[in-house]
């Protein structure tokens, strides 16, 4: 059946495998009791006929079996409470797995998924919940719908071949109409899964953009889209539930009608007495047992497609990643050079490339300025040396290694980076600069603020969600003193993404200096003179555009000479 169990769910969260193996013991135990359930049933209800004649206790003999179907009940109310709990604690668990792998594919890879962050948090938070139906309902169902269908089929073969041939027949139809049904709704319920999808993008995009919409009057229009996506998103479940109700009742009425063609003849079998009661009534309590489980995974059929749908976009987040993670150490950047081979970047989905032919280098401790007009991928290289992306064309090689090959975290360890829109986490000031060094003591984080143009800003000071309650330049320094800290604590890059928006020119010119003089070099996209004349070196980027058309008369992006470069060409 279309996504009963999805392969890559049983690859990664091992907890789906441990769940499998114990779904088929249950079930398999489940079905060894339906078996002497019916057993017991039939032989109290033929013994009740039997024993109606004698004098004295007339049921006493039935008693032992009664307390038996007492125990078997109490068993399989056992077994289905030890599968809800096992199916539960699986469900947990592989959410917790996929949750963590979202999270630090994400962090290996923050640019890799074109999942929006709308999408993510919805994803995380109660997307992934799409897995309890899938593990609470669907597959301990798929479980007794292998194992009961078997062990009872067999026990009613032993008893009756005309009613096990009956069944074997009308059984298989369960799934195949199953199939059909799924297959006519399978894009029906996809469309449903992307309309929710919307809904959650819709509301994560109106509530971030309020302020913006307010400000330009678009805030009603944007309720009314949201209003519309709604009442599609009812529309559509309303739909949904229809079909599955529906399909539900088709499937009820084939399982009825099989049922009753073996009820039928066995029913003569024993009127023409040649079959007894015993056995004609275990056989007739033992069939609607087979089509049950194989029905309910009909009716259950929508919590695996909502399971699946959430675990397509979780791996989908996960894959985007990339393969294996690097795992060679990253060079020292005290004696490796980073250089850049006619580096070209295109983002998923996109027509043209961010960033195109760009060839340079990086040395150890020298200040590189990375400068462009706006849009010719100056953020885009800095994303491709922090490994946020790999290029898509051309390579990154630190000393002899290429960066893909890295241990991300090894390489991370050596840069310290100061985004154009720094992120901030809830706590306080001090909290959010000793991200750079968490071993840092008050006085060096009070030290690396004064370093940063930020002596004003009390360490202590809270710092809202995402820092709504500092300015922008505030944040900036923030960054800032976080990425000295990092440097201090042995970071050898600085990569500042256009750091002079919160710092006067004479800060900057401080904060590079005293980063020079740490040893450390710095990567800094800039378009402040004073900056650009103490680089070492300028790398001027072309938009992406004029890099195709071009650049056979223009040759690649190269970085400006330095001095020194100058020296060396002279003296040979
Ligand atoms: N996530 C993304 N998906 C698709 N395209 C993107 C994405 N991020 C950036 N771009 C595009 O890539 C190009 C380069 O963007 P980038 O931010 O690297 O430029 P930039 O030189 O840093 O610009 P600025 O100086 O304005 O900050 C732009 O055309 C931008 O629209």
């Amino acid at each position: 059946m279309a996504g009963a169990i999805d392969h890559r769910l049983l690859t990664r969260a091992r907890a789906t495998r441990t769940y499998l193996v114990a779904g088929v013991a249950v079930g398999s135990a489940t079905a060894t009791l339906v078996v002497c359930q019916a057993w017991l049933l039939s032989r109290l209800i033929a013994g009740v006929f039997e024993t109606r004649s004698l004098d004295g206790l007339p049921f006493g003999g039935l008693l032992p079996a009664l307390g038996l179907l007492a125990l078997v009940i109490v068993g399989r109310a056992a077994l289905a409470w030890f599968n809800s709990w096992v199916a539960h604690r699986s469900a947990a668990a592989v959410k917790s797995q996929l949750r963590a792998d979202i999270i630090n594919a994400r962090l290996r890879a923050p640019g890799r998924t074109q999942t929006s962050t709308g999408s993510l948090i919805a994803l995380l938070s109660h997307g992934l919940d799409a897995l309890d139906g899938y593990f609470s309902r669907y597959l301990p169902q798929l479980a007794l719908a292998v194992t009961v269908p078997l062990i009872v089929g067999v026990a009613i073969l032993t008893q009756n071949v005309l009613s096990a041939m009956i069944v074997a027949i009308t059984l298989p139809l369960i799934p195949l109409f199953m199939v059909l049904i799924g297959l006519a709704t399978k894009a029906k319920m996809a469309k449903s899964w992307r309309t929710q999808r919307r809904l959650a993008n819709h509301f994560a995009d109106l509530v971030t953009g309020l302020p913006t919409l307010q400000a330009f009057g678009r805030a009603r229009n944007q309720t009314i889209g949201l209003e519309k996506t709604e009442k599609k998103h009812r529309s559509e479940t309303m739909s949904t539930l229809r079909v599955t109700f529906l399909s539900g009742f088709a499937l009820e009425l084939l399982a009825t009608y099989s049922v009753a063609l073996v009820a039928v003849p066995i029913g003569l079998l024993i009127v023409d007495q040649k079959l007894d009661l015993l056995t004609g009534l275990f056989v007739l309590i033992l069939v609607p047992e087979v089509y049950l489980p194989v029905r309910q995974v009909g009716l259950h059929y929508h919590d695996s497609i909502d399971g699946i749908a959430a675990a397509d976009d979780a791996f989908a987040v996960i894959e985007a990643a990339g393969g294996k993670p690097g795992t060679v150490p990253a060079p020292a950047l005290t004696d490796a050079t980073i250089a850049f081979d006619r580096v070209g970047f295109t983002y998923p989905g996109a027509k043209v490339p961010a960033l195109a032919e760009l060839s340079a280098e990086v040395r150890p401790g020298e200040l590189v300025a990375l400068a462009g007009p706006s849009g010719c991928g100056k953020s885009t290289a800095l994303a491709l040396l922090m490994g946020f992306q790999f290029p898509t064309e051309g390579s990154i090689s630190v000393g002899r290694q290429q960066l893909f090959e890295l241990d991300i975290d090894s390489w991370r360890s050596q840069l310290a980076w100061v985004a154009q829109e720094p992120g901030l986490t809830s706590g306080t000031i001090a909290d959010n600069v000793a991200l750079g060094n968490p071993d840092a003591s008050p006085a060096a984080i009070a030290d690396a603020l004064r370093r940063a143009g930020a002596p004003d800003l009390a360490p202590g000071r809270i710092v809202d969600d995402a820092g709504e309650n500092l300015s922008a330049g505030e944040i900036r320094r923030i960054a800032m003193a976080r990425a000295l800290l990092r440097i201090d604590a042995g970071a050898r890059l600085l990569v500042l993404d256009e750091p002079t928006a919160g710092l006067d020119s004479d800060t900057e010119a401080a904060v590079l200096a005293g980063v020079r003089r740490s040893g450390a070099g710095a990567l800094v996209v800039t378009h402040r003179p004073a900056v650009l004349a103490a680089a070492d070196r300028v790398i001027e980027l072309v938009p992406p555009a004029l890099a195709e058309t071009s650049v056979e008369e223009r040759g690649p992006s190269v970085a400006k000479p330095t001095p020194a470069d100058e020296a060396a060409e002279v003296s040979r």
